[in-house]
């Protein structure tokens, strides 16, 4: 930066008024100046003797001798030395007096600014901006070109090399539309220019000639297209992780570095009742700061909270930070419940599982032991009630009880309790399902086998049924489904109270009493010659016939609560509500599977049901069905007061029709009429 002290130049000498002629003459040949200052013996400026003014001097014909003084101008030209430069520049320019005289600060003569110094100023200046500016254009990543007023390239710049792939050497002094035909057509509005995948910005500009030169500009794109792929790459980034959030299972939000949320999901809104744009760029602490989402900033590691609760439901927060070059830049939060809630419900069922499979697991450990009494058969209706007085009497003699009834009424059950209750109750209560066991092991199962009997396996002999049963009873399910020959073997038994094993020629006399049961009708197998009449009467002294569960209408509502009461301890559940609708449904179904069916089906209904109680999806489809049957299907109160008595009329008897009738106090094609209505399957 060029100073004005650079350029004055310095007066050594002293003029005063008193100066003569001659001396003035002196310092004029000597210095080439244009004017000489005048000053006082304090420098204080007093005028100039200029040039003109000797030459009017010795014209005329002043004696050398003779002071200066009569031919000083008083008014002199005079520039302080601290003006800034520019308006030193300004006054050379347009001030007509060549030279001008310079007062310090103190208004005292220092020296002389002359246009000569101003030019030698003005150039050096010139040229330093000159380099400048090249060095600014040789780095600048922007190509330049420039043309004198012929079009001739006068420079060129090493990023025009670079954009054109022309060198430097090869360009200059040319005509440049020699070089790039057509460049010079390109409008004058900055705009895309594709051959050098450049914006192209043209501006004329003077020459010395006052012609008009031009400037080119070329900014390279080639870095903001890569630039905006990056952009556009982000941008998907962007969109994909918003997707992926809007359809997160779990709840989940993300932070920025100032834990200002950015981004959450529906889930983690929905659970702690949020409305997004209420919540995006708040800072999360203020919103949820239950997730202590700021830890990881501290902790710099992620991690996973205890368990929370909302709305009584139960979560998780796994916390993340998000690092960039080993900073944490922000942080995800994870609020896990879905998956908690289903791997919590598997949980749970496995406890059911395990609790059940423990259940069992002492039952079978009682087997060969009966487990119930008559408390555990649970009723309420009056047939049934007479039917367990009965067979508790029965149960205190010796005779063979037939308990009939479909499957799942409960046969068993009154077997266990006819047992409890006899006087064998400290002997074995031995269980044999006829159909379960195959036909030729049958025999040996019942009597056993003695050593050696077979060849292979099992060669130490077995013990039979019967010999078990030895003092106790055994109880013979499924009866109807024993074969012929075995029925006969059983028969010599029940009548010599004596038996051989397999494969042994020992008599051996047990003391058992026999309980049999069946669903199947033994009178018709009998018919059929299928079942051996004698034993059909030696079985069936005492006969327990136990209702299926439809024709027993007050004891399906007994039965839920009460099974509902044993399946809580069995399951380890406290389900003990039931809705209405789930009631309905249970109340509306058939049973065919009778007491059995609807014990499994309340298991299930626990095992799903949640907070304490069964709902109607809880229940099989099946039984959901029957609350969408149509109105003409379902019967009103009345009808259904009168299918009951029905139902209990017919158990009552047996299902002998015309003693239900008596009983009802009805005709019997009255009864029939009704059985038809209420399609009865008697
Ligand atoms: N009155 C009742 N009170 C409580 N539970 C009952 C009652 N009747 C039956 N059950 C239960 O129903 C299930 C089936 O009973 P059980 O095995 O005695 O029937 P079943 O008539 O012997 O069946 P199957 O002929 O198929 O052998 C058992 O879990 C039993 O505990």
């Amino acid at each position: 930066m060029i100073e004005f002290k650079d350029i004055v130049t310095p007066v050594d000498c002293e003029v005063t008024v008193e100066t003569t002629l001659r001396d003035a003459l002196e310092i004029f040949k000597k210095k080439k100046w244009n004017l000489l200052p005048v000053t006082d013996a304090e420098q204080n400026l007093q005028g100039v003797f200029t040039r003109s003014g000797l030459y009017q001097m010795v014209l005329d014909g002043g004696p050398l001798d003779a002071p200066i003084q009569p031919y000083i101008k008083k008014q002199a030209r005079s520039i302080r030395i601290d003006t800034p430069y520019r308006e030193i520049e300004q006054i050379v320019k347009t001030s007509k007096v060549g030279t001008g005289v310079v007062l310090d600060e103190q208004n005292k003569v220092i020296g002389l600014l002359t246009k000569t110094d101003m030019v030698g100023a003005l150039l050096k200046s010139a040229n330093t901006l000159k380099d400048q500016l090249e060095t600014i254009l040789q780095h600048s990543n922007i190509g330049v070109l420039m043309t004198d007023g012929g079009m001739q390239v006068v420079y060129a710049n090493e990023a025009f090399a670079k954009i054109s792939g022309r060198s430097i050497d090869s360009i200059m002094s040319r005509a440049l539309d020699e070089i790039f035909p057509g460049l010079l057509n390109e409008g004058n509005t900055p705009h895309h220019y594709e051959k050098f995948k450049s914006i192209l910005h043209i501006s004329s500009y003077e020459t010395v000639n006052h012609e008009e030169g031009k400037i080119l500009l070329f900014q390279d794109i080639s870095e903001f297209e890569k630039m905006a792929e990056e952009l556009e790459t982000v941008k998907k980034l962007k969109l994909t992780i918003e997707t992926t959030l809007e359809n997160a299972y779990d709840g989940i939000l993300m932070t920025d570095e100032k834990n200002m949320i950015t981004m959450v999901s529906p889930p983690l809104l929905e659970l702690f009742n949020l409305v997004k744009t209420e919540v995006l760029y708040k800072p999360v602490d203020q919103v949820l700061p239950q997730l202590k989402l700021g830890n990881v900033f501290s902790s710099e590691m992620a991690e996973v909270s205890d368990f929370h609760e909302m709305k009584g439901i139960r979560y998780i927060v796994h916390r993340i930070p998000i690092k960039k070059d080993g900073k944490v830049i922000g942080a995800i939060g994870k609020v896990m419940f879905r998956q908690l809630n289903e791997v919590s419900e598997l949980f749970k069922r496995l406890q059911k599982a395990e609790n059940k499979a423990s259940f069992y697991h002492q039952q079978l450990q009682k087997s060969e032991s009966a487990r119930f009494t008559w408390d555990h058969i649970l009723s309420k209706d009056s047939y049934m009630e007479k039917l367990k007085k009965s067979a508790a009497k029965a149960a205190k003699g010796r005779s063979t009880v037939l308990v009939r009834g479909e499957s799942g009424t409960g046969k068993e059950l009154f077997a266990h309790a006819i047992h409890n209750s006899s006087a064998r109750s400290d002997g074995k209560f031995v269980v044999v399902n006829c159909a379960a066991i195959p036909e030729d092991l049958l025999e040996s199962e019942f009597f056993g086998y003695e050593e050696g009997a077979f060849t292979g396996a099992k060669q130490r002999g077995k013990i039979g049924k019967f010999d078990l049963a030895n003092g106790g009873t055994l109880f013979l399910d499924e009866i109807g489904d024993m074969s012929l020959s075995l029925q006969a073997k059983l028969l010599r038994v029940l009548q010599e109270r004596e038996f051989y094993r397999v494969g042994g020629n020992v008599r051996v006399k047990v003391d058992v009493r026999i309980i049999a049961a069946t669903n199947r009708n033994l009178e018709e197998m009998v018919k059929q010659g299928e079942f051996r009449e004698d034993l059909y009467y030696r079985l069936n002294v005492i006969s327990l016939n136990i209702p299926p569960l439809r024709n027993r209408v007050q004891d399906v509502e007994y039965l839920i609560t009460g099974l509902m009461r044993e399946l809580n301890s069995m399951l380890g559940t406290s389900i003990t509500g039931i809705s209405s609708q789930a009631m309905t449904a249970l109340l509306r179904y058939g049973w065919p599977g009778n007491v059995r069916e609807l014990r499994n089906v309340l298991e299930r209904a626990m095992t799903f049901a949640e907070h304490g109680k069964i709902q109607a999806e809880d229940l099989p489809d099946y039984l959901i069905s029957q609350l969408s049957r149509p109105v003409t299907e379902q019967i009103s109160l009345a009808e259904d007061a009168e299918l009951g008595a029905i139902k209990k009329a017919l158990s009552q008897t047996n299902g002998n029709k015309a003693k239900a009738a008596r009983l009802l106090g009805i005709s019997r094609s009255g009864l029939y009429e009704k059985i038809k209505k209420y399609q009865l399957s008697v």
